[in-house]
Parts: structure tokens; sequence; C-alpha cells
């Protein structure tokens, strides 16, 4: 079923479910960046920031997240969830310059009774007391039904005559969560449709949780049945097995069900990063929209079919997201994936030379070896026997690390035809290499890019005496580079990974395009 044309909108609330996700606590400054990656560029509805009495650091965040939404007209569209709690709630957003409160009250009977010690009339007039509170000091008032999901499952009758009695109180959104993420679509699809079509005046929001890992589903679903807005969050965090993916809610309301969002695409991987950054919970690499490799074809025939005329494209191309194909390197590649790598490098090579070089590329991924574009051209010199690549090569080296000493290191290198030594120190082993490179190098007028990324992997269920690969992304100054290096000690193989930066560096100097 397609309903083309109405508009869905979207909530995010990364930066308070999100941050009832076990580990995460963001600080003002990151609330802050994440709200205005997510109202100004991803271009969300609205976003729900804190929740109330937590902390001054979180009244902090609130504080300047609205003063800045201010300067823009968007600080209606930044809340914060309160409690029932005769006022506390209340004093504490608007001392924090809070224009939204999303007052949670009791969807459910069992959770009425069983947390408030209430009955339907006391809650009622509770809630009704807070709203009547904020209204009267300028706050707009959304209302979480708590634990709705099973409320409406259990005791129907308790959800409708709650939201009869605060229908005509001044409520922007009945907010209608799956607090513990046990709807499937089908039920969702049911329970909204009886709430809307109980009380077509309202306006309903879905929030859902990802426990069965069907959030973005029941999203649509709720969506379909008639929800004004639904709730996700950025890479899915949220309270346990998180929230719905904003990536995966914004595509699907928009490719499957034709409904119109505000969402720029273009910015949901950029403000997934920043997301994945500052929460410390890395994304998988196949996250759809996000991950890492989800623009990478890995089998040869696919390579092929793209370059016969895109014939494994769908709808979620690359490019709408601003990023990038790729084609994977290793024992599934084909002609058609070196080309295409080939081409993105601009490196021409006879069909015989390709033939050998991807015969090497299929040994190498055999042995489990991972191969980056980047990679490529040492591969392509190593078959074909050319210097090309052979700019910089570690002749000798000691590395020294010592308790409450700073590292050293000792180098003897050849950069081309000159052969050079030097002593560095640092703050580890690899910092003390660099800082000897780094002398070296600017003897040839020369200066080491920056570390954007490092990252070190050893194979699962890891050995101690397991080969590791140490995988750097460096800032050049003209765009991101990112080498590798292997070796069963790690600052070898991040110094591996460094000379392969090293390597690309001076051929492309030497070689401009
Ligand atoms: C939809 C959701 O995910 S809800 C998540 C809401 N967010 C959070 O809980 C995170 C922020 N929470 C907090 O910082 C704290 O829990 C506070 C400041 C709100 C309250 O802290 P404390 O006073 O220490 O109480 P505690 O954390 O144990 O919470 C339990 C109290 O809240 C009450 N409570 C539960 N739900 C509500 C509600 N919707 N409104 C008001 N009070 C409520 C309970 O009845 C209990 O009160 P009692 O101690 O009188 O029995």
């Amino acid at each position: 079923m397609t309903e083309t044309g109405r508009y869905v909108r979207i909530l995010d609330t990364t930066l308070r479910d999100g941050e009832q996700t076990q580990g995460v606590s963001f600080s003002p400054d990151e609330k802050v960046n994440i709200a205005k990656a997510l109202l100004e560029l991803v271009r969300v509805d609205r976003i729900e920031v804190a929740s109330a009495r937590v902390s001054s650091g979180e009244a902090d965040a609130v504080s300047r997240i609205v003063q800045w939404a201010e300067e823009r007209g968007l600080a209606e569209r930044v809340e914060v969830l309160g409690f029932v709690d005769h006022g506390i709630s209340v004093d504490w957003i608007q001392g924090a310059g809070g224009r939204v409160i999303n007052l949670l009250a009791k969807g459910s009977e069992k959770h009425c009774h069983g947390q408030l010690g209430k009955t339907l009339d006391g809650h009622v007039a509770d809630v009704r007391e807070t709203i009547a509170l904020a209204l009267d000091r300028g706050l707009a008032v959304n209302l979480y039904l708590e634990d709705w999901s099973n409320g409406y499952r259990d005791c129907p009758a308790y959800v409708f005559e709650l939201v009869e009695r605060l229908a005509e109180c001044g409520i922007g959104h009945f907010m209608l969560p799956d607090t513990l993420g046990v709807m499937t679509p089908e039920r969702v699809f049911a329970a909204i449709s009886d709430m809307v079509g109980r009380f077509p005046a309202l306006h309903f929001d879905f929030h859902p949780h990802n426990d069965y890992g069907l959030a973005t589903a029941n999203v649509l679903a709720a969506a379909q049945a008639g929800a004004a807005a639904v709730h996700c969050t950025v890479n899915c965090l949220g309270e346990r097995a998180g929230n719905a993916s904003l990536a995966e809610v914004a595509v699907n309301l928009r490719d499957q069900l034709g409904f119109e969002i505000g969402v720029d695409e273009t910015h949901l991987a950029r403000v997934s990063e920043l997301v994945e950054y500052f929460s410390g919970k890395r994304i998988a690499d196949n996250a759809p929209i996000v991950g890492a490799d989800v623009f990478t074809q890995t089998a040869g025939i696919h390579a092929d079919g793209d370059k016969k005329g895109s014939l494994y494209h769908s709808r979620l191309s690359p490019e709408r997201f601003a990023r990038r194909r790729n084609y994977a390197l290793g024992k599934l590649a084909g002609k058609a994936s070196l080309a295409k790598n080939l081409e993105r490098l601009d490196i021409e090579l006879s069909d015989d030379n390709q033939r050998k070089v991807l015969k090497r590329i299929v040994e190498l991924g055999d042995s489990k070896k991972s191969i980056t574009t980047e990679d490529l051209p040492f591969i392509i010199a190593e078959v074909l026997e050319s210097q090309d690549y052979n700019h910089a090569e570690l002749l000798a080296c000691s590395v020294a690390s010592t308790l409450d000493l700073e590292s050293t290191a000792s180098i003897r290198l050849r950069l081309d035809d000159e052969i050079y030594t030097a002593v560095g120190s640092g703050n580890g082993g690899f910092d003390a290499f660099v800082s000897a490179l780094a002398k070296v190098v600017k003897r040839r007028g020369l200066s080491l890019p920056s570390l954007a990324n490092y990252e070190v992997r050893i194979p699962r269920g890891g050995r101690t005496d397991a080969l590791t690969e140490c995988s750097i992304t460096w800032d050049t100054g003209q765009g991101e580079l990112r080498t590798r290096g292997v070796h069963a000690n790690q600052v070898f193989a991040a110094i591996a990974a460094t000379l392969r930066m090293l390597n690309i560096l001076m051929h492309r100097a030497m070689n401009p395009r």
C-alpha cells in the first residue's frame, strides 16, 4: 500500500532516548553539535534533546541548543521530556529556556497503578495540573502515553478514557510509545488506525523500540495507519536494543511508501559519523545507508553488471547520500572489479597485465588479506616488478617502550637513492617513529599528513601471536587517504601503513595528474 504525498513529520530523539543507550553520555558541546546537524543539515522536523531534572550539564545543553535554535526561528522544534511532578519539570525546562515539554504520562493501567500507585482519576488530575502549569508558563505540551503498546493490548478502556479526558487540554501531539519494543507491524497498524479513527481531531506520534528488530517496520506501519509523526534516532541508539534508525526510516518513508518528508539525505552519513564519534558506539559496516561497506560491490559478477550499464544499482545510489560506489578487491573479484578500481586511480594496464594483477589479487584474498584501492598500485608494482611505488624503504628500525618514560625510535630509511638516519621520541612507540620520520622527510622539504583515524584489528578469537592489521586514515589536505599495514607487532603494522602512505604521496608528487 502506498500513500503518495502526505507529509509525515520526523522527531529525532538521539539526544534523549539515544542517550539512554548503555554507556552513552553526550557533553553539552556534543549535544549542541548534533542538534545543529539534525535541524540545519538533515532538517528533521523536531528534536527531543534531554529529560528534565537530569543534571546541570543537561540544563546547560538544553539552554545552548534553544539559544542557537532561537536565532534561526527553530526553538519550537526543540523538545524536552518532563515528568508529572507538580511542576518540577516545568520549572526545570523553563529555567533552561525550553519551549516544549513532552510530558511522560502513563499509557497503561499497569504502570499507572504499579509505578505511581494512582487511579486513572488521580493520574488524570495530576497530568492536567502539570499541563495547565506548562501552558500558563508559555510552554507547548505533547504527551507520552508510556507503555501504550501493552496498555492498549491489556486494557484499552484505560487508554481511551485517558485520551478522551485529556483531549481538550491543549496537547499538541499524543505520543504513542511501544516502550518495550514488543509490537509487530500488523499490531501497530491496527492499533494506530483505531486510535486515529476514535480521535480524528488529535495528532498522534509513534515512538518505536527495536527489541524484536521491528522498529523501522513498525514506524512504517504507524505512518500508513495515519500517525502524524514518527520517532527515530541516529544509528538506532536508544534504551536496550535501541530505537529506529533515522536513515532507514527516511528512505523507507520516501521510497517504499511515497510519503513526503523534509529530510536532506545528503547529510545522513555525516550525522551518523558525528554520533558515532560522540557516542563511542561504532555502527556495523553493513548498516543500511550509513555503514562503511553498503555501497561496495564485492562480487565480480556485480562489478561486471555495473560496467555494462548499472545493472546492479537500485534507488539507493551512493550519490543520493553524497557517498561513493566502491568495488572490493579480494578472492571474489573479477576483471570488472579490477577495471573499476584502475579507472578510479587513472591507471591503464594491458589486458595481459590486468590478468596477472587479478591473479595476484585473488591469491592475496585467498590468504585472507584485505585489499584496498590504495593497495592496488603496490600490487601492480610487485607483479610487474616496477619501481614506481618503491620511493621509501625502511632499512632498519628500533622502537623502545618503557614504563614511565617516553618511547624512543631510531630509524634508517631510504628515500629514493638517499639513505637517512634519525631518532625520535614520543608518547608511545608509533608516535616516536612518526617523530623520527618527520625529521627525515623534512630534510627532503616534505611534511607528513595529519592522522584522521587509526584502527587496529586482530582476527576474531585472536591469539597473542596473531597478525595485527592497522588501518590509518590520513588527512592529506587534498582529501583523505587510507592505508593499511599488517605485522605481528602492532607498532610495526602502523609503521607499514605509514610507509605505504609515504610511498603514495611521493609517487603523487612526482607524477602530478
Ligand atoms: C519513555 C522513557 O524512556 S522514560 C525515560 C525518562 N528518562 C529518565 O528516566 C532519565 C532521567 N531520569 C532521572 O534523572 C531520574 O530518574 C529522575 C530525576 C527523573 C527521578 O529521580 P529519583 O527521584 O531518584 O527517582 P527514580 O529515578 O528512582 O524514579 C522513580 C520515581 O519516579 C516516579 N515516576 C515514574 N514515572 C513517572 C512519571 N511519568 N512522572 C513522574 N514521576 C514518575 C516513580 O513513581 C518514582 O517515584 P517514588 O520514588 O516516589 O516512588
